[in-house]
Parts: C-alpha cells; sequence; structure tokens
C-alpha cells in the first residue's frame, strides 16, 4: 500500500540528514510500529506523510503512485493523528467531529453518519457535549482518535497516540487501532513504549540516527534465536575466552556486565560448559528471550527516552 523508498531528508541550514536511505512499507490489514529514541528521525518521516515535508531523496508512493500526487487528489485517504491535541479546545466533542467531518469534505448526510460512527468508535458518546478543554488526558486521546477515523482512509499514522492517558484508556486505545488494522487498513504506529509496540506491531522498524537499523517482522524480531545469556564477571575477558564465546553470538560488556545474543541453532549448554571450564569468575547467570526493550538496546546502546 505505502511504499516508502530510500528516503533522505536534509533540514535547510543543517550538517546532518535527519533521514538517509529510509525503507519501508506499510500494508493493508497491518500495523507497522516505528521505535525510535528522541531525534531518531520518526517526526521528520511522518512529516512526509502528512505532506509537512517534501521528498528530496528517494521516493513515497501510494499503491504505486507517487504520494504527492495522492494526497493532492485526496488529502483524507492517509490520516495522520499528530502527538499533539488535534482539536478545539473551546468546542465540544461534537462541535469538533462536526467541524472536522465538514473540513473533510464529507457530503452532509454522509457527514452526519460519519460522526456518529467516529463517536461510537472512540465511545464518545456520553461525552459529546463537553468542551475538549475539560476532558481527562485519556478522553482527549479518544478524541484525537475519533477525529482520525472520521474521513475512513485508507492508512492512519499514528504519532505517540498514548502519551498522557490512563491505563484503562491505553488499553482501549490499542485495541481500537488493532481493530482499524483488522478491518483492513494500514496502520503505522509510532510510540516509546516498547511494550505496545509489542502489542500491536506486525511489522517492527528500529530507528536511530535517521536510518533504519533493524525492519523485520514482529515475530522474526522476537523468535528463537534470539535466546539471552546474562551473567557478571570480576574482571574484562580474556580475549581467548572472548573469542570462543564469541562463536556462539554476539558479545556485549559493559562493565562487570556481560550479555551474549546466541544465534540462531547456538546450543545453551555447550556455552554454560564452556563458562564452567574456563578460568573466568562467573556470576548471576541468566538465561532469557529476548524482548523488543533488549533488542533495541543492543541495536542502539541507548533507552527510548533522554533520561
Ligand atoms: N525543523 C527542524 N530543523 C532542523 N533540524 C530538525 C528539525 N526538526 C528535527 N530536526 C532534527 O532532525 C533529526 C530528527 O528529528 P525528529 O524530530 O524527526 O526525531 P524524532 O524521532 O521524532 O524525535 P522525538 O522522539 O524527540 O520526537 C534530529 O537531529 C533533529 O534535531
Amino acid at each position: 500500500m505505502l511504499e516508502i523508498s530510500h528516503l533522505g531528508f536534509q533540514y535547510p541550514g543543517t550538517s546532518r540528514a535527519a533521514l538517509t536511505d529510509v525503507s519501508l512499507t506499510a500494508s493493508r490489514g497491518e500495523i507497522l510500529g516505528l521505535l525510535g529514541p528522541n531525534g531518531a528521525g520518526k517526526t521528520t518521516l511522518i512529516s512526509h506523510l502528512s505532506a509537512g515535508l517534501p521528498v528530496q531523496t528517494g521516493s513515497i508512493t501510494i499503491d504505486g503512485q507517487p504520494f504527492a500526487q495522492v494526497h493532492r487528489a485526496n488529502p483524507t485517504r492517509i490520516s495522520v493523528a499528530p502527538q499533539e491535541y488535534a482539536f478545539y479546545p473551546m468546542l465540544t466533542v461534537l462541535e469538533n467531529l462536526r467541524c472536522f467531518s465538514a473540513a473533510c469534505g464529507l457530503a452532509s448526510v454522509q457527514r452526519r453518519q460519519r460522526v456518529q460512527e467516529s463517536l461510537d468508535f472512540a465511545q464518545l458518546n456520553q461525552f459529546q457535549g463537553t468542551q475538549a478543554k475539560n476532558l481527562s488526558g485519556g478522553l482527549k486521546r479518544r478524541l484525537n482518535l475519533a477525529i482520525a477515523v472520521l474521513p475512513k482512509p485508507d492508512l492512519y499514522v499514528f504519532d505517540e497516540p498514548t502519551v498522557g492517558v490512563d491505563p484503562q484508556s491505553r488499553a482501549f486505545i490499542l485495541d481500537a487501532i488493532k481493530a482499524l488494522a483488522r478491518q483492513g487498513t494500514a496502520v503505522i504506529y509510532t510510540s516509546h513504549y516498547m511494550e505496545e509496540i509489542e502489542a500491536v506491531a506486525d511489522h517492527v522498524a528500529i530507528l536511530d540516527g535517521g536510518r533504519v537499523l533493524r525492519y523485520d517482522s514482529l515475530s522474526s524480531l522476537l523468535q528463537a534465536g534470539a535466546l539471552e545469556v546474562r551473567f557478571s564477571v570480576n574482571e574484562a575477558l580474556p580475549s581467548q575466552t572472548h573469542a570462543a564465546l564469541a562463536a556462539f553470538g554476539e558479545i556485549a560488556q559493559s562493565g562487570q556486565a556481560v550479555e551474549i545474543r546466541l544465534h540462531a541453532g547456538a546450543r545453551l549448554s555447550a556455552l554454560i560448559s564452556l563458562l564452567e571450564s574456563s578460568d573466568v569468575d562467573v556470576s548471576d547467570l541468566q538465561v532469557g528471550r529476548a524482548t523488543l526493550e533488549n533488542i533495541f538496546l543492543a541495536l542502539t546502546d541507548r533507552q527510548l527516552r533522554d533520561q
């Protein structure tokens, strides 16, 4: 559906590209999760999809047609729900939806129907007379969601749709977004919360420094090959032991903590025997499966949010 190919972008007056060689696809019926720390390039990427930024290098197509052309002909085919609240605080929920349905260019009969469907979808019926500024954080996010679904687009882009919401609203929003994909729409979902991406995404792209570090199906990312062994040592691993362990997987040592991400097919028992027979004093040995969080840290060497 959406195909981003070798996209590059540099803001005028800056010395470094904000996006370099980004290639991704979003398919109907699927959720593409975009993960990246601050400054990774997520907003720059999303801004291209709201036509806020022009394509400098590479291409973006929708069903094979250049994005700019599709957007010009039918701007509501792609619905971008931004991080910020995108409604009028002084208007009620219903007034906001009526206003945005008119802006979508829907015919008046259709408008009434879509407003009602959007209220139902975001479960905002009982709040339709409430001024938007008086809604709780979770309800404000649901109003953003209701506005995004008004035009029934082919592609949704949600930029951090659960920031500042209570756990109940978060669960509701995640379920609602999964329902949109199940109805056959393509969805791009950006979040700093890896557990959310694990909960909703079919494919995941990990961005850092404007580049795609990893792009794969969630199941492949989390598959059996990503077994991890963690332990502590008193000193740096001797080079011979390091070399022997490297045959089992990727080694990362930070101070006393060592982490080995096993290659697919590497035998755990053989690795443990090797550690036992080595001169290294190993303690706190743990074995676990990689979570998206471990994978992210291993790839970027940093947390998703700057501390
Ligand atoms: N308007 C701008 N002018 C110049 N540089 C910019 C501009 N907007 C973003 N950048 C730079 O582009 C790079 C990517 O930023 P971007 O905002 O796309 O990242 P992000 O992943 O959305 O980060 P965050 O999670 O903090 O929103 C950063 O180095 C940033 O400083």
